[in-house]
This record gives C-alpha cells, structure tokens and sequence, in this order.
C-alpha cells in the first residue's frame, strides 16, 4: 500500500539495513503478508541473503551467505521493495523515516537491523583499521599485501581468525588475557590450539563457504587505504577465503604473542624519532624482537613497557551497535553495551519499533543456558523472530519466546578445526559453584563440559567429536547426571547408548 504523488511512501511493514537480520525479517514479512509492501531500506549496494541453511541439530545451524544485488531479493518477494539509501533521521513519534535521497517513508511497524561497527581503540588514526564488512576486508588486504609486520590487538573472532591465515607477514598479537582466544576458549583450549599457531606452514583448509566480495577500496597516497565510509553488512563465516592474506615476506606464518597488555599509545614515526631524541627515558625500539635498523611508519606502545614498530594495526576489539542516528529525537532505552534493548517479542521501548541482530540488546530474562553474542546465527534468528513478533501483533495474536534462545549454540571454524559451543561453554555467569570435565587428545579433540549441581550447564567441542547432539539433549533436559561421573566424557563408552 505505497502512497502515490510526492508525499511519503507507506507501507505497512519497513525494516532498516540489509544484512542478515534485516534480510531475514523482510522475507518472512514478505511471506506472511504477501499482498503487503515492505520496504527494506538498506545504506549498503548489495544485501545478504542466507542459501543452503541447514539444521544440524535442534539449536544448531550452518548455512552460508551470499551478497547479492536487491534486485534478486525483489525477484524472490516480488512485494519486497529495497530502497537503496541511508535512514538520515527516524521520526518515531510520526512513524516516519527520512532517507539521504531526501524521500521519507511511513510504517505502521519498524525493524531496526542497521549492524554494528567496530569498537577500535582510537578512533581517526589511519594506521589503526577495523574489519567489519567487504570493503574494510578489501582495504585490509591491500595493506597487507604492501606489510611486513602488523600488529594485531584484540582476542576475539576475528583476530583468532587473521592470526592463524596471514602470510608472509610477521605479527605481533597483543592480548589482555593470559591465553588466546578468551570470548571462545578457556586456558585449556588455548593450549590446545597453540601448535596449530605456530606451525611452519598451514593444512588445506576443512570444507569452506564462500562469500563473494565484490566493494573496491579507495586509495590513498602514503597511508594505508582506507575502506570507503558507507556503512556495509557484516561479513561472516569464512569470510577471508575469498581474500588473498598475504605481505611482503618469502616466509609462511610468523605470530609473536604478547599477553596480559593493553595498547598504552600509538606513535607516528616522526613523533617516535623525536620521543626518542629528546628522551632519556623512552625507549630505544623495540625490545625482546629482533632489533632491526628499519624504521616503520608506526609505533605501538604496550601497557607491559615494549614497543614494536609495524606497518599498521588492525584493531579487532569488538563492535559497538549502529545506533547515534536512531537516538536522535527517539527516546530509545539502551543497553550497556550501547545496542537498542529489545523486550523477549524484540520490541525496543518505543511503540512499534522493533530491533534484530547486531543492533539490539536482548534485554529479557534469558534461559540460563542462552546469551546474546553478535553473531551471524543470532542475527538470522533475531530477524527471523521479530518477524514473527511484528506479524503477531499486527494481527492481534499472541506469540511464544522462539526456540532458537532456549539454549546458545555455535557452530564455527578456528585453526582449521570445527569448533562448537553450547550453553555457558565458559560457565559465564555461574560463578566458582561449578566443575569442569575435560577430555583432550592433543592435535585431534579437545572437549571440555562445564557442569552445576550435576546438570550440563555448557560445553566446548574442539574437532570432530561428534557429541553436539548429545550434549545439545543433555543442557537442554536438564538431566541429573550426577551418577555417570566421569563417564561422560569416556571415549570408550558410547555416551549416546546411556541415554536413547
Ligand atoms: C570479520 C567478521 C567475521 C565474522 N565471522 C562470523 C562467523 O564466522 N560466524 C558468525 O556467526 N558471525 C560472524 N561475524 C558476526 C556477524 O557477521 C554479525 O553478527 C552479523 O552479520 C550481524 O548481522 P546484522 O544484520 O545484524 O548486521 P550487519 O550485517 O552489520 O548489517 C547491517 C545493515 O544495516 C545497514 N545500515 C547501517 N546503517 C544504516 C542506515 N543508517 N541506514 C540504512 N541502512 C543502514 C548496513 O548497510 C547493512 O546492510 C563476523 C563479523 C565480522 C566483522
Ligand atoms: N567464527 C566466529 O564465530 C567469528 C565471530 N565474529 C564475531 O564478529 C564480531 C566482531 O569480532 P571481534 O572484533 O573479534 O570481537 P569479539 O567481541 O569477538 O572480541 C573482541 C576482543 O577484543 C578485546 N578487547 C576489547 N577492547 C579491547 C581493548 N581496548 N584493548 C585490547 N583488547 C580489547 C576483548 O576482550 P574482552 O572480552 O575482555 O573485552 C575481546 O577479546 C564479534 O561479535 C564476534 O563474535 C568474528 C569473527 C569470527
């Protein structure tokens, strides 16, 4: 029902951003109303669109994504309209929304799904760069191409990630925790997957999915190439295949580990070379590395007193949730990790908002085996969900929490090894009154279930272990396993015969 002359457009249903969430809301709005418009209203050329979705298990999914041009998606919904344009301003009070075009829309119901950015720790520094979407990857791999050392902050998805595929480029890999990897793994696992680090060369990867990356870069003269400043989707899983990781060096893999530090400051050369003319104290280059006489385009200073100079910094320290230009005019309520707070219906507290995926911070009482993280699935879930919650309330119809956030479930890929992780895989949030049961052989599994009161509360697979499914069943029906002990984790015992 779009309005016609040069007045707003209106539509019963409007989403903004055309990343997974968001994608994902728009199709099941399209399908649940087909004789509705809705109006996707995206800042990024191409939209991402899940293919091949598979269910693993109950909670547990895999599928692969694909950027495609909208007008595919307006091909599968024909009553799906993507307006390629950038939200300026939400009117909320007016259920209106302004777009850079100079257009504005009016909905009866809105879904907030515009993403996150990376949370970098300075912001304006050419040398420091994020990685979020097909362009900021682009503009990392032009870089690197042009790098000798890099250095990599952060110890989360991407860095586990950048770590084990750049080539021919030494890194330096700075981390507050004592062990790699500390939003997946506990020190257990790290150890586990060290050798797989610092191995000479890589294996051929385990079956991969491709994203196709179509955004150029801009360059820039004398600094790094910067991506461009359109806001794009996230990438995702095995989003570096498609990419080229390598520097300049002759050699394959090179990771030097810093733990237990923070950056303290970032030095322009020029700014290094003086510091340390007129310094008696500062320190000369870096220590505990090979001392070279090269003289890089930036320093950085370590909280634990060393400095590596490097081509640059790529900055992998987590996201913050797009939401400045929502706030604007809109009394939203936030989350303290700064996204749109959603109700368990993904209603945000202003009338007929709602929010999915990066954006949003689900604010309801969870189950005590599920938690939010900004993740690929939980955006498809999220978008999926809302969905179903505005279609219910658009009909006056009631609606149940979906399954999807009974319990956490993760499936990804680290060092080459399939990785899953269920529940409170690192008893987030259980405090000292719980007990962990490990099973480890070294190079192939590793398999670490974290138990309360004799119930499995969470669990991390490392390889192929076979046990999701299993241990999926046992966190979710809450079985008292008090009395299997330490055969749960026997490899000689069939653990799937104990309970069928
Ligand atoms: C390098 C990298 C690797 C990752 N790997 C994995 C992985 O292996 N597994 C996994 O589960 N997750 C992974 N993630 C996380 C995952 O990609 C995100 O959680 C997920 O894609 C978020 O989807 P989204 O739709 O909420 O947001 P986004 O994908 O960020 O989409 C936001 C959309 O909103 C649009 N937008 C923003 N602002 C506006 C505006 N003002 N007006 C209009 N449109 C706007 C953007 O153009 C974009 O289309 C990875 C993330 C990164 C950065
Ligand atoms: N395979 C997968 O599933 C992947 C998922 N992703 C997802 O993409 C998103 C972005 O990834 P990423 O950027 O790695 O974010 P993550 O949230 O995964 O990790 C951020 C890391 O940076 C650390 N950190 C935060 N601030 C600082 C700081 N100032 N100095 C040093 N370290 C800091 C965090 O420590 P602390 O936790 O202590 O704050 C954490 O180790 C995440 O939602 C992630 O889950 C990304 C890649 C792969």
């Amino acid at each position: 029902m779009s309005g016609a002359g040069g007045g707003a457009a209106r539509g019963r249903f409007a989403v903004v951003g055309g990343g997974i969430a968001g994608v994902t809301c728009a199709e099941k709005l399209a399908a649940e109303f087909p004789s509705e418009d809705i109006f996707l209203i995206t800042a990024s050329p191409v939209i991402k669109a899940v293919t091949n979705f598979k269910q693993v298990s109950k909670t547990l999914e895999e599928f692969d994504v694909e950027e495609q041009p909208s007008s595919l998606l307006e091909k599968r919904y024909p009553n799906i309209r993507v307006i390629q344009s950038g939200v300026k301003q939400l009117k909320s009070d007016e259920h209106k929304i302004c777009t850079e075009d100079g257009k504005e829309y009016i909905y009866e119901k809105l879904c907030l799904c515009a993403g996150a950015k990376p949370k970098l720790i300075v912001e304006g520094n050419p040398y420091v760069l994020g990685i979020r979407d097909t362009d900021s990857a682009q503009a990392f791999q032009k870089n690197l191409a042009q790098a000798e050392r890099i250095v990599v902050v952060g110890n989360g998805g991407i860095a586990l990630e950048l770590v084990y595929e750049i080539q021919g480029c030494e890194v330096i890999w700075a981390i507050k925790d004592k062990a790699i990897g500390n939003t997946f793994f506990d020190a257990g696992a790290a150890e586990f997957l060290i050798p797989k680090l610092t191995a000479e060369s890589r294996e051929t990867p385990i079956k991969c999915k491709r994203t196709k990356y179509t955004v150029e870069g801009i360059e820039e003269k004398g600094r790094p190439t910067a991506a461009c400043d359109k806001l794009g989707s996230a990438l995702g899983p095995d989003w570096h295949e498609g990419l080229h990781l390598k520097g300049t060096k002759e050699f394959s893999h090179k990771v030097h580990i810093e733990i237990l530090c923070e950056v303290k400051k970032i030095h322009l050369q020029q700014e290094f070379i003086q510091l340390q003319q007129t310094s008696l104290t500062f320190p000369k280059g870096e220590k505990d590395v090979e001392p070279d006489e090269v003289l890089w385009p930036v320093y950085v200073e370590l909280t634990n007193g060393k400095i590596y100079g490097c081509n640059f910094i790529v900055s992998a320290t987590g996201v913050v949730p797009n939401v400045e230009l929502f706030l604007d005019g809109n009394n939203f309520a936030v989350g303290e990790d700064g996204g749109l707070k959603v109700d368990k219906h993904m209603h945000t507290s202003l009338p007929d908002v709602y929010a999915a995926g990066d954006i949003c911070t689900a604010a309801w009482e969870p189950s005590p085996v599920w938690h939010q993280m900004r993740l690929w699935t939980q955006a498809r879930q999220m978008g999926w969900y809302a969905a179903k919650c505005m279609a219910a309330d658009a009909l006056g119809e009631s609606i149940d929490t979906d399954f999807s956030f009974e319990l956490f479930a993760h499936i990804t890929k680290f060092f080459n090894y399939k990785v899953v992780v269920l529940g409170k895989y690192n008893a987030q949030g259980l405090g000292s009154d719980h007990e962990l049961m490990l099973r480890c052989t070294k190079g192939h599994e590793y398999v670490k279930v974290v138990m309360q009161n004799g119930r499995m509360m969470g669990a991390v697979l490392i390889g192929e272990t076979d046990l999701e499914e299993t241990f999926e069943n046992l966190i979710l029906n809450q079985m008292d396993l008090s009395a299997y002990g330490e055969d749960l984790l026997n490899p000689d015992i069939d653990i799937e015969d104990y309970f069928d």
